[in-house]
């Protein structure tokens, strides 16, 4: 049991249509028994040109056989932070619930409104003698964000016009300040859905950032989420709603500029890991959510909840 620290300071967790990156030596993959279970697929160790490593995992399998409700999400989480990683750059293709984000349009949200179904185990501490409450207020990481925004922003804005659809006539944009709505699925919304999401403020919505998100925050890691939009979901009058065809179709369009993004982020991302608290800023954050009744928590509970926070339960 249990995940070696390979010293990989970036996990990337690839979403529908990204189930390996470009542009990458692998290293060794590993397929680490957490006490959440395996991952959804092995690891895959790599290294960039420039030495970087960066830890891989695909978020629906390396053949795209778990559905969103039944991704293992807690182990994947902990296998990452086992094998060393500090901040996880997820990727995900998500629906458009504004006109100005544009099938082809990358987004990098900062809010999140829940709309899963409290079927997806969401929380490292359900089921133990442990019980925390961590801060969500702020659900992605706030400096990795920016530091993205910036250098996303230079690889989308300067491709060609066009990007996913051919139709269009403008060139890709990068959105920041938005906010995604996470449905449970694995059925797209109703049309009435669609435009409810719409009328509390969503921007995007997908099946997946839930509870990732959430538990890379227990586990004291950084996240942020680069979307990719794929379709204008189903509140657009007189437009037929959206279907996986289309999703995948537009995903396929934007291979390439999504696989550059992620080079680009990717190279730059260690070297300035190194200066700095970019991937850290998240460590010590659990520090005040876990209640203190120590004498009340069982051994096995803190044996098992020091894979993730060994400087709490170890
Ligand atoms: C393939 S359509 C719906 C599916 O696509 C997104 O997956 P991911 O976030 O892993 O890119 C969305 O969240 C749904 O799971
Ligand atoms: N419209 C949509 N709804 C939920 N998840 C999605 N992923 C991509 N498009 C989506």
């Amino acid at each position: 049991m249990g995940a070696d620290n390979e010293n990989v300071l970036v996990g990337v967790i690839g979403g529908s249509g990204l189930y390996h990156l470009d542009n990458l030596t692998l290293l060794k993959t590993v397929n680490p028994e957490t006490p959440w279970g395996f991952p959804s697929s092995p690891i895959a160790i790599c290294v960039l040109p420039s030495g970087t490593k960066v830890a891989f995992l695909a978020r629906h399998g390396a053949g795209h056989a778990i559905p969103p409700s039944a991704v293992p999400a807690r182990a994947n989480i902990a296998a990452l932070k086992a094998l060393g990683v500090r901040a996880i750059l997820a990727f995900s293709a998500v629906g458009s619930l504004r006109e100005e984000l544009a099938p082809g349009d990358f987004v990098l949200p900062d809010q999140i409104i829940d709309r899963t179904k409290g079927v997806r185990p969401a929380s490292f501490f359900e089921g133990t003698s442990v019980v925390a409450h961590a801060a969500f207020g702020d659900p992605f990481s706030g400096k990795l964000i920016a530091w993205l925004e910036e250098r996303a922003r230079r690889v989308v804005e300067a491709a060609e016009e066009g990007g996913a659809d051919p139709a269009r006539t403008t060139k890709p944009k990068l959105h920041t300040g938005k906010t995604i709505v996470c449905m449970e699925g694995p059925q797209f919304s109703t049309r009435a859905e669609s435009r409810m999401y719409r009328q509390w403020g969503g921007d995007i919505i997908n099946m997946s950032v839930l509870p990732e998100a959430k538990l890379a925050r227990e586990a004291e890691l950084g996240y942020a989420l680069m979307a990719t939009v794929t379709d204008y979901d189903s509140w657009r009058e007189g437009e037929s709603a959206v279907t996986a065809a289309e999703v995948f179709k537009t995903l396929h369009a934007n291979a390439a500029l999504s696989r550059q993004v992620a080079a680009t982020v990717l190279e730059e991302l260690n070297g300035a890991a190194a200066h700095g608290d970019l991937l850290t800023e998240e460590i010590g954050s659990m520090q005040y959510s876990i209640m203190p009744r120590s004498e009340q928590q069982k051994p096995e509970d803190r044996q098992k909840l020091a894979y993730i926070l060994p400087n709490y339960f170890n």
